[in-house]
């Protein structure tokens, strides 16, 4: 459990009796109140003169302002925060969501409940400011090395690039000196794989935006540079176009839709400017001023040098070096060996797997079914410190409600009916390792209190054990299933999402990463020609076509499996054929926010359906849709189950 002595908790709730139990059931486990309040105008002053750990807020206090409006102060003050809130109504839930809290309680409480939702509040807390802190001294020593490279100067430009590129993803990215003499050098460097970029210097630039240079010197000139940092979504960067058309230029040529503009001061009133494009539309955000803040100092002290020197590419006689390709040391084919694909949102993945593997926080992977998210999860696992650890993967799905407590922790000899043996649990077998909760939307309630126990508490008792059994474990947990909508139903606790929720990763579709199609194609292709032994040398253009048009509801389990049903029905070395389902047009759905869970249901529940009836209802074995599906039987049978999928089902 996490120490509470040493938390001062301030109390910000209008209703005196229930402040009154709050305060003695906080000071009886330890914490230090340090106030209560009951507007945020007593709370403001409450938080100046005690500077609490922790406040918990009410939403509704007296006076005008409310709980929300205090939530945004806490934020800059990086003060956490958890809610009480009595049932409100879902719009003031949206809001209070959007403060990012570190929880909520719901009233009427019970004295057990306001102790997790605070323990998990601490523990995610300290998370992230061990996170926070991590990226400065990562980055730090990544560019104290960077600078002693021995490399030209745009070639280590990149390099920073690189190294920021986690913490501010781009998919471009402009850096410019702006200096006394007005010269506006400025130099791109465009993401096209994991640690790969390719240098836009002034000529490619030229050649690429068919302009002249003193075309592109009118454009630069006309562009006013902001003071501080600031972010740009889609709609704010196109009402700015006409103030600056060379951000117009390169937004529309290399199709970006948000910008991030990061100031950095240098001696003799000059500055270097980077410029952060992406293509979603709301790339950047406040948190990213935050970091550009914390990395302002060290990114100057590498400008700096950079611009002192002679050899610099930017700078009164720039020398500029030619274009680079280059990729870092470690390209994604040594991290990410077997993971194909290169879009830009593959790419955010990776990006957030190289940030959270070596940390040793609990990781939540989001993501449809076939997407990747046990890939990612091995790869968090090979990535971290543990890695010479084991790696144990549970699938909660798989496991009957009965046997998953016992799967999990493990029993005694003789504990019950049928246990024979001592078993020891996943738990115990991951100890010093990482824990992989496979479909943790499964579990059910009942289990779901003694899983949060462990978690918080790390430590196991076997099923009619009689000791505690300290355990050490990372725990990567995945799901397809949209987890707050399952909390929000009464399915998955609430509590135990905070705790898992402290780095989500989520796993795009595939059908929002076409074209990453013809690369998987091409790696499933070689695979299984492979296997059978068929020598086949590729996909028409035809069928490429094809499958960038299908939706792809089962992701890239359905596309591997649809290329190894055509390499084995192959008859020629070329597939100019392939039986892609028949598919009625259906709106895009995103997994995430406002995603409907019965269409979620209903697709999976249409998708198994159309295996099942391809096999004609042959579920183990050879042509059973088990192994169409890529599922094991058990599996594949616990969601028929689930879904209500039963061969009367079928009209
Ligand atoms: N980027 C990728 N490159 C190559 N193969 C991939 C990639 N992503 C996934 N696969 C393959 O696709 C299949 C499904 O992947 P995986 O099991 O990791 O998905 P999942 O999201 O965990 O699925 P589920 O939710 O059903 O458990 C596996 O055979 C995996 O090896």
């Amino acid at each position: 459990m996490t120490d509470q002595l040493s938390k001062k908790i301030l109390i910000v709730e209008d209703e005196y009796i229930i402040a009154d139990v709050l305060r003695n059931l906080l000071q009886n486990a330890g914490y230090d109140i340090c106030g209560i309040a009951d507007s945020v105008d007593e709370a403001l002053e409450l938080i100046e003169i005690n500077r609490p750990n922790f406040v918990l807020l009410d939403i509704y206090l007296k006076g005008k302002l409310t709980g929300i409006d205090l939530a945004n102060q806490l934020t800059e003050e990086n003060i956490p925060f958890v809610y009480l809130s009595a049932n409100s109504n879902q719009s003031i839930l949206e809001e209070a969501k959007k403060t990012n809290p570190y929880g909520f309680i719901v009233k009427p409480f019970r004295e057990k409940d306001v102790l997790v939702a605070l323990d998990i509040a601490v523990y995610r807390h300290e998370n992230n400011l061990e996170n926070k802190l991590r990226q400065n001294a990562a980055l730090q020593k990544k560019v104290a090395r960077i600078i002693d490279l021995q490399a030209d100067w745009t070639y280590k430009l990149m390099q920073i690039g690189q190294a920021l590129q986690p913490y501010i993803p781009f998919e471009y990215l402009s850096v410019g000196l702006k200096s006394n003499d007005n010269n506006n050098d400025e130099i791109g460097f465009m993401r096209i794989g994991f640690e790969e970029y390719q240098t836009i210097g002034p000529k490619e630039l030229m050649v690429i935006t068919n302009k002249k240079s003193y075309e592109l010197s009118a454009l630069k000139g006309k562009s006013t540079w902001e003071q501080l940092a600031t972010w740009y979504d889609e709609k704010e960067l196109q009402a700015a176009f006409n103030e600056q058309p060379m951000r117009k230029l390169i937004t529309e040529t290399f199709s970006m839709k948000s910008l991030l503009v990061f100031p950095v001061p240098l001696s003799g009133n000059q500055a270097i400017y980077f410029f952060f494009y992406g293509r979603r539309p709301d790339a950047y955000d406040s948190d990213h001023l935050i970091l550009c803040d914390r990395f302002r100092n060290l990114i100057g002290d590498f400008a700096q040098i950079m611009v002192s020197d002679s050899k610099s590419p930017l700078g009164s006689n720039p020398v500029y070096n030619g274009v680079h390709r280059t990729a870092g040391r470690e390209t994604s084919a040594d991290l990410f060996a077997g993971i194909i694909g290169s879009s830009h949102l593959l790419l955010n993945v990776f990006d957030n797997v190289q940030q959270v593997a070596p940390a040793d926080s609990s990781v939540l992977i989001l993501g449809e079914s076939g997407t990747g998210k046990e890939r990612i999860a091995e790869r968090i696992h090979y990535l971290s410190p543990r890695k010479s650890k084991p790696f144990i993967k549970v699938n909660c799905a798989a496991l009957p409600a009965t046997l998953i407590d016992s799967e999990l922790f493990g029993h005694e000899k003789g504990s019950f009916t049928g246990a024979f043996e001592r078993k020891i649990g996943r738990f115990e077998q991951a100890h010093t390792g990482t824990l992989f909760l496979d479909e943790i939307g499964e579990i059910p309630l009942e289990l779901q209190v003694k899983l949060l126990r462990v978690l918080q508490e790390k430590e196991i008792e076997r099923i009619g054990g009689r000791t505690t059994i300290k355990t050490d474990v990372r725990i990567i947990a995945a799901t397809n299933r949209n987890l707050e909508m399952e909390v929000a139903e009464g399915r998955f606790r609430l509590d135990l999402y905070y705790r898992l929720n402290v780095f989500p990763i989520v796993m795009p579709p595939l059908r929002e990463r076409k074209e990453d199609i013809p690369a998987l194609a091409n790696h499933f292709l070689i695979i299984y020609s492979r296997k059978t032994g068929k020598a086949i040398k590729g996909l028409s253009e035809k069928v490429l076509e094809s499958m960038q048009t299908y939706r792809w509801p089962g992701n890239i389990r359905e596309l591997e499996n649809l290329i190894e049903r055509s390499v084995l029905l192959a008859k020629s070395d070329f597939i100019d054929t392939i039986a892609l389902p028949f598919q009625t047009e259906q709106p895009a759905m995103s997994f995430i926010a406002n995603a409907n869970v019965q269409t979620m249901k209903e697709n999976e529940k249409t998708h198994i359906l159309r295996a099942l009836n391809e096999c004609g209802w042959k579920i183990w074995g050879p042509g059973g849709a088990a192994r169409l599906l890529n599922l094991p039987p058990t599996t594949l049978n616990s969601k028929m189950k689930k879904l209500g999928i039963t061969r009367s089902f079928q009209k």
